[in-house]
């Protein structure tokens, strides 16, 4: 969301979307795109990210694959997200102006772990670990949100993870879209009608970042 700064100086892009929905293709055109036009790009993902970060994921999903306790899993998806959000914060105080791409952010747990522990509070969740100094610094970023939707069934039937409910996934991520600043393929939302670079570039524009 839009921050009351003045001056915003960074740029925070969070992409969601269901599971094959395109986030790594989208991010990896962007990025390229963005640093094309001259400007210094992080790319992040959660969870995932750091060394400690890529250790929580492996627990996260394997936790996820054997129906694991959705509290646990919520908390581990937090405990990846404060450190990449500590990454994003130490690269943002070298580099300003910076641009950060995060693949996932705190929708996903509202998303997948909401129906099992509720939306309120696995948002208030979301919350937890973050300092003050961390609020203060990523409040300065002006933040975006994107949302992707793709193709789901039948095209990716095998890989779908049968222990999540995906139409629960839809419908909480449907359900930001007045609240997303971007919203790719919003008319369209069972095919991909542009190709990862024609997302990226649209996306870039409604983000007026170039
Ligand atoms: N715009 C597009 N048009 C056609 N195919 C696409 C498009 N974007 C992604 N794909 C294909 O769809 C598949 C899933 O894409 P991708 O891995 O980018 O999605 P994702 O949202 O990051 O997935 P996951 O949630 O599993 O990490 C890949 O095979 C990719 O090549
Ligand atoms: C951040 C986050 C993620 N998940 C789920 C969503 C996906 O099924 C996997 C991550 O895989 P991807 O290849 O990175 O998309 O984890 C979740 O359940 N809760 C979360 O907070």
């Amino acid at each position: 969301m839009q921050t009351p700064h003045a001056h915003p100086t960074s740029t925070f892009i969070i992409l969601e979307g269901p599971d094959g929905s395109g986030k790594t293709s989208t991010a990896s055109a962007l990025c390229d795109l963005l640093r094309h036009k001259g400007r210094q790009v992080l790319r992040v993902r959660e969870p995932g990210s750091t060394s400690l970060g890529q250790e929580l994921r492996q627990i996260a999903l394997d936790a996820k694959r054997s129906s694991g306790n959705p509290h646990t899993i919520a908390l581990l998806m937090q405990a990846a997200r404060v450190e990449s959000y500590l990454m994003v914060d130490t690269w943002l105080s070298t580099h300003p102006r910076g641009t950060v791409i995060s693949e996932r952010s705190w929708p996903s747990t509202v998303a997948y772990q909401g129906s099992a522990i509720g939306h309120d509070a696995a948002l208030e969740l979301t919350r937890f670990g973050l300092g003050l100094h961390l609020y203060a610094h990523l409040s300065r970023a002006r933040h975006q949100l994107a949302l992707l939707f793709g193709p789901r069934r039948p095209f990716f039937e095998d890989a779908i993870d049968s222990t999540v409910d995906h139409d629960a996934v839809e419908a909480y991520y449907r359900s930001l879209i007045p609240e997303a600043h971007a919203v790719s393929d919003r008319n369209h939302p069972d095919v991909f009608p542009l190709t990862p670079t024609q997302r990226a570039a649209a996306l870039a524009q409604q983000l007026e970042l170039i």
